[in-house]
């Protein structure tokens, strides 16, 4: 299968300090579903910026959908970004604009004509169960719902590559299933989906993914060995 993600001996170093990653080494298979896992501070959001491009390596070489990310001039970056959807903890919905131009605005941006934007976000807001609150400031949604809002405006313009900083660590454990049924779905379809969490029910729930541990800045288990190998309990 083609890698989508390759990473190799990347090191960043915030500032003067000792490295907060160190020779990290991995490939992702296209359309496979990766847990990162790792003690809080091992550096998995540090690592999940790298590959979302917010961030540059201080040294290593990564490799995005075939393009050597670190070669390309600045100017190329944005188009290489629209190709990956993110979803923060935090959600980081703009808190002023309604729960459906949340959701429009990577179209928007993208400057996709307004008459084809409304069938999009309406589909997607059906996906994730919240037609009925389009008009609702994030403010007055829950957790949850600002969540599912989040998911919908990542994957509205169909990334390849869909990253999930602990996308449940602020929902209760059965929205954080429900959550998770979107991430599964668009797998189905897919994606290449990379989760960082820390909720051990929650990797177990998909026994075709892959684990990937950080862990003092280094890979632990840089293949992804699957969780459940076949003919395993
Ligand atoms: N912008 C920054 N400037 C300086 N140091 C940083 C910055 N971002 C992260 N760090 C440091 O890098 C280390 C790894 O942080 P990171 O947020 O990547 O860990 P994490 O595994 O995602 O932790 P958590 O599970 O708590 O979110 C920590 O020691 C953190 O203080």
């Amino acid at each position: 299968m083609a890698n989508i993600v390759h990473f190799e001996q990347v090191g960043l170093r915030y500032g003067t300090g000792a490295e907060t990653l160190s020779d990290v080494s991995f490939t992702l298979a296209k359309g496979g579903f990766y847990f990162l896992t790792g003690a809080s501070g091992a550096g998995k959001t540090s690592l999940l910026r790298l590959l979302y491009l917010a961030q540059r390596p201080t040294r290593g070489r990564i490799g995005l959908f075939g393009e050597d990310a670190g070669a390309l001039p600045r100017r190329s970056l944005p188009a290489l970004r629209r190709r990956i959807g993110v979803v923060f903890q935090d959600f980081r919905l703009v808190p002023h604009l309604s729960a459906y131009d949340n959701v429009a605005l990577p179209l928007r941006l993208a400057g996709v004509r307004e008459s084809a934007i409304d069938a999009p976000v309406r589909e997607m807001l059906e996906w994730v169960g919240l037609s009925a609150r389009a008009t609702a400031k994030p403010p007055t949604l829950s957790g949850g719902e600002q969540q599912r809002i989040a998911i919908a405006r990542a994957v509205i313009a169909r990334p390849e590559l869909l990253v999930a900083d602990e996308p449940t660590g602020n929902v209760d454990p059965e929205m954080a299933d429900r959550l998770l049924h979107l991430f599964e779905a668009l797998h189905r379809l897919g994606t290449t989906v990379v989760m960082a969490t820390h909720d051990l029910h929650l990797i177990g729930r998909i026994p075709q993914a892959h684990r990937m541990r950080v862990e003092k800045g280094r890979l632990v288990d840089p293949t992804g060995a699957l969780l459940h190998p076949p003919g395993q309990a």
